[in-house]
């Protein structure tokens, strides 16, 4: 089919049965049944939690916490620990899964504390955004939180999760400290943390270009 051509679409697609193939604590596999487009009945291979609370849309909370201190530059807080589904240790934004009663407001600060020692105040929250829709339902609302690095019980911040590190990176540099880490060692970064690099860069860098210069 060429580009110009669209599928005809004829219905409303929609799943029409799930079914639970093997499940784990955390995890399970269903077999989706749904209608396409173009109204044929077809399969999916889908992954979920089993973890998700009744009446929370969101499995988790990504957390981009910017530490504020006086005569620093500011920093993005970021974790870095080994994940057994890559096989490596991954650079990601501190994150957690929702816990029963809580939403993302309060799940982002209890998993801020105990992953990184920063007591935070959140600035504000995402819609329930999905992760990754062609393998799995999983979702997660990104909360945005500040950390006043003067006071005291920032200074020193103690952690609760010992195999979790905790990196620092301005967040003027973001993108270009990244690279650096990635250059350095074998980690995988989560494409969340990318995207916010390469969103800064273009958000801040590009507009400043003169129009001859743009490609
Ligand atoms: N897919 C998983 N497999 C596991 O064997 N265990 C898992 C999975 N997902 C979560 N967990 C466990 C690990 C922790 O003990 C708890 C809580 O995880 P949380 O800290 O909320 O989330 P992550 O930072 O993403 O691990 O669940």
């Amino acid at each position: 089919m060429s580009n110009t051509e669209k599928p005809k679409i004829s219905t409303a697609p929609q799943v029409i049965k799930e079914e639970v193939i093997a499940a784990g604590k955390w995890v399970m596999l269903e077999k989706t049944t749904y209608v396409d487009p173009a109204g044929n009945t077809r399969i999916w291979e889908t992954s979920k939690r089993t973890t998700r609370r009744a009446n929370t849309e969101a499995d988790g909370v990504g957390i981009i916490a910017l530490l504020k201190r006086t005569l620093h530059k500011d920093c993005v807080v970021m974790v870095k620990q080994f994940r057994p589904p890559l096989g490596c240790y991954t650079l990601e934004f501190p994150a957690g899964l929702i816990d029963e009663g809580e939403n993302a407001e309060v799940a982002a600060v209890r998993e801020l504390k105990e992953e990184t020692g920063y007591k935070g105040e959140v600035v504000s929250v995402t819609p329930v955004t999905c992760l990754d829709p062609g393998l799995s339902n999983c979702t997660t609302q990104i909360v945005l939180v500040n950390i006043n690095g003067d006071e005291m019980e920032n200074i020193n911040p103690t952690q609760q999760l010992e195999f979790v590190e905790v990196i620092l990176l301005p967040l003027d540099e973001f993108q270009l400290k990244i690279d650096e880490v990635l250059k350095k060692e074998k980690i995988s970064v989560d494409a969340k943390v990318y995207l916010f690099g390469m969103g800064m860069v273009q958000a801040f860098f590009k507009p400043r270009e003169l129009p001859v210069l743009k490609q």
